[in-house]
């Protein structure tokens, strides 16, 4: 029985998350066609190495054509360049979906481009890692993660359940809500974390002295899970940074309040204080465990993906 949900699949971008839609897609057969795009000719050739697709362009407007499904996987800040290009070569009731991390400016940037003709349904895997490109890739990347879709008023629902049932094929758990929720709930979940890590990491590597040695050297401590985050791509996270600005400063200016809290309770030795806070931190953890969203330990059940038992 064939697989195939869309006919054509365009993939505009193939870094971590575009190639490992790619990935799952082959795997699955959910295309009858996958055509591959990027900006620079070194990730393209490298794409057509990996065998990420059918066919390979530098021109998203050529990838577009004929395709019924098109998801961009492109830094935030490169999205409205990708509407204007792709806008006028979208086939008549295509899908145009995206990965991005925030949404209310993705959505200001494609939107106004996108023909009165196609589905623009904006969404979000809530999965990835700190490496990028079409290497970092990987097949099941999405599977029992969450995917947040932010669909416009007046979507039509045999799109959006059409764009939902491929990432549930992928193994993701779909949600909608509106942009503006969206890029709250990332700004304290995903993006402060991310801030939070390439700042100690930069204020560590700014004490030169400690850095040179005793960082590297003891850094199987708490410090090195900062590391890992802080070695995220640094385009991509230039443009969340600037992209959901306003989300970010509110979180940001909460957390720095909170800081300052925690910095008396030391300076004046609130002992009681202290231990109430890591008390109620460390219940926000096991209710994460608990609720099966943790990364060492899922548990998902038998999926498409996995390998056939023996
Ligand atoms: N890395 C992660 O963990 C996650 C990333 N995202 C979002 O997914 C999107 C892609 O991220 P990654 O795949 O990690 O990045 P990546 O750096 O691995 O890949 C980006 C791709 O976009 C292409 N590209 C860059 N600038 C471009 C431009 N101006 N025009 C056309 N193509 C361009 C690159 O050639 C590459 O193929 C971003 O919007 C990011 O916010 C979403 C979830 C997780
Ligand atoms: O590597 C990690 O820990 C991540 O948090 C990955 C990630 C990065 C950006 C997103 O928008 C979603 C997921």
């Amino acid at each position: 029985m064939s697989n195939i949900q869309f006919e054509r699949i365009a993939l505009i971008g193939i870094g971590l998350i575009g190639s490992s839609i790619a990935r799952d897609v082959r795997e699955l057969g959910l295309a009858g066609e996958v055509v591959v795009s990027t900006r620079s000719t070194e990730t393209l050739k490298r794409a057509e190495e990996l065998d990420l697709g059918d066919r390979y362009t530098m021109s998203a407007a050529e990838a577009v054509e004929g395709a019924d499904l098109v998801i961009v996987s492109v830094p935030v800040g490169a999205s409205e360049s990708v509407a204007k290009e792709i806008a006028a070569h979208l086939e008549p009731g295509a899908i145009v979906t995206d990965v991005g991390s925030t949404k209310a400016s993705v959505i200001a940037q494609m939107q106004p481009h996108m023909p009165e003709h196609v589905h623009f349904i904006p969404g979000h895997p809530l999965a990835g890692t700190e490496k990028s490109g079409p290497d970092a890739g990987f097949a099941g990347l999405f599977r029992g993660r969450w995917c947040i879709f932010t669909p416009p008023e007046g979507t039509d629902p045999e799109a959006l359940a059409k764009v939902r049932r491929f990432w549930e094929t992928l193994g993701s758990m779909v949600d909608e809500m509106d942009p503006e929720h969206h890029d709250k709930v990332l700004a304290i979940v995903s993006h402060l974390p991310h801030i939070i890590a390439y700042n100690i990491v930069g204020t560590a590597d700014d004490l030169q002295t400690v850095t040179e040695s005793e960082v590297i050297k003891y850094s199987a401590s708490g410090f090195r899970d900062f590391t890992r985050l802080a070695a995220s791509d640094p385009t991509m996270w230039r443009d969340v940074c600037l992209h959901n600005k306003d989300a970010i400063l509110e979180m940001l200016s909460r957390f720095s309040e909170d800081l300052a809290s925690l910095q008396r309770a030391i300076r004046w030795g609130d002992g009681d204080k202290l231990f109430d806070l890591f008390t109620r931190t460390r219940a926000v953890r096991r209710s994460i465990i608990e609720a099966g969203q943790d990364v060492e330990a899922p548990d998902f059940g038998r999926h498409a993906l996995d390998p056939k038992p023996n």
